[in-house]
């Protein structure tokens, strides 16, 4: 801990509150992996055979993946069935961003241009998200959105042990129609895709099809669009996306802790897969989380 202190003292970008920000998250974190010594030996931090084991308490996961390509609803789905709190730091932003604090027009400029916040925000951001779970007794985590940057990946690496890194990827042109199709009902907050998609899959991959997630009837007066889903700021976040989130796909993919997901259509199909590479067995978890 005290070389960690050390390190982010000497850092050049760290100013006192960052360092602040990384001390919380730091124990945060730590609290919870504590409780994690069995289950980071009960299954082997390699991209191509990972197991979950149902017993075991908590996980450790980050989701990586371009804008619109999934991360909220497969890291949502995952962290309803392991029973783990589903991280995301566009929430966090948007919340902030809903509640009209002292930040809030300074993040709106920022995020209304497709740009990232600095790491500085993200970071007090996410340790006051992780300080209540902490006080809530959470345990584990699924991160969406979470590093972004390859100087985010290296907070993290230095304050707690990411068990497995999923990337989940589409085509661009999947990711544009997908974001421009976002909808979200302002009165319940669940999230439609009004989007049909069927698309060539690229380099000999097979067609992907999407149908529309359409929105119950009493939600579709109340649908809004994310103000960063129009199509000047979403391929703007996709350039951002390539220069400066890509780089963490190679962090992890050197440390061995990435698992590549290229989704083969919408949830009716992916969802499936995805617990088949991920070894899971929603019926034994579901069982176990009822018992
Ligand atoms: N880790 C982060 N670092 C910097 N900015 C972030 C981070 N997470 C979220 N943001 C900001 O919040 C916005 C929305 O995030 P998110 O919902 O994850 O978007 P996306 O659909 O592009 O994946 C981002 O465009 C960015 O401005």
């Amino acid at each position: 801990m005290a070389a960690m202190i050390r390190l982010f003292r000497s850092s050049s970008s760290s100013s006192s509150s960052s360092y602040n920000s990384i001390s919380l998250i730091s124990r945060s974190l730590s609290t919870a992996a504590a409780s994690e010594t069995v289950k980071s030996q009960s299954y082997p931090h390699n991209s191509h055979s990972t197991s979950v084991d149902p017993k075991a308490k908590t996980v450790q996961w980050v989701f990586l993946g371009c804008p619109g390509v999934g991360k909220g609803t497969y890291a949502s789905r995952l962290s309803t069935l392991l029973g783990v709190p589903h991280i995301a730091t566009g929430d966090l932003v948007r919340d902030e961003l809903k509640s009209s604090g002292p930040l809030s027009k300074q993040l709106a400029e920022i995020v209304n241009q497709g740009k990232l916040v600095s790491d500085e925000i993200i970071l007090n951001l996410l340790s006051k998200r992780l300080e209540s779970g902490e006080a809530k007794g959470e345990a584990g985590f699924i991160l969406d959105g979470f590093p972004r940057t390859v100087r985010q990946a290296e907070i993290l690496t230095e304050v707690t042990d990411i068990d497995l890194v999923v990337n989940l990827k589409l085509p661009e042109q999947v990711l544009v129609e997908k974001c421009l199709g976002r909808r979200i009902c302002s009165e319940c907050g669940k999230n439609f895709n009004v989007a049909s998609i069927d698309v060539a899959g690229e380099n000999g991959a097979p067609r992907i099809s999407m149908a529309p997630l359409n929105p119950p009837s009493q939600c579709v007066s109340k649908l809004i669009t994310r103000a960063d889903d129009t199509e000047a700021i979403v391929k703007e976040r996709l350039s951002i996306y390539w220069d400066k989130s890509q780089p963490v796909e190679d962090f992890y993919r050197s440390q061995g802790k990435l698992l590549e997901f290229d989704l083969p259509g919408g949830i009716p199909e992916s969802w499936p897969k995805l617990l088949e590479v991920l070894n899971l067995d929603e019926q034994e978890y579901k069982l176990s989380a009822a018992a």
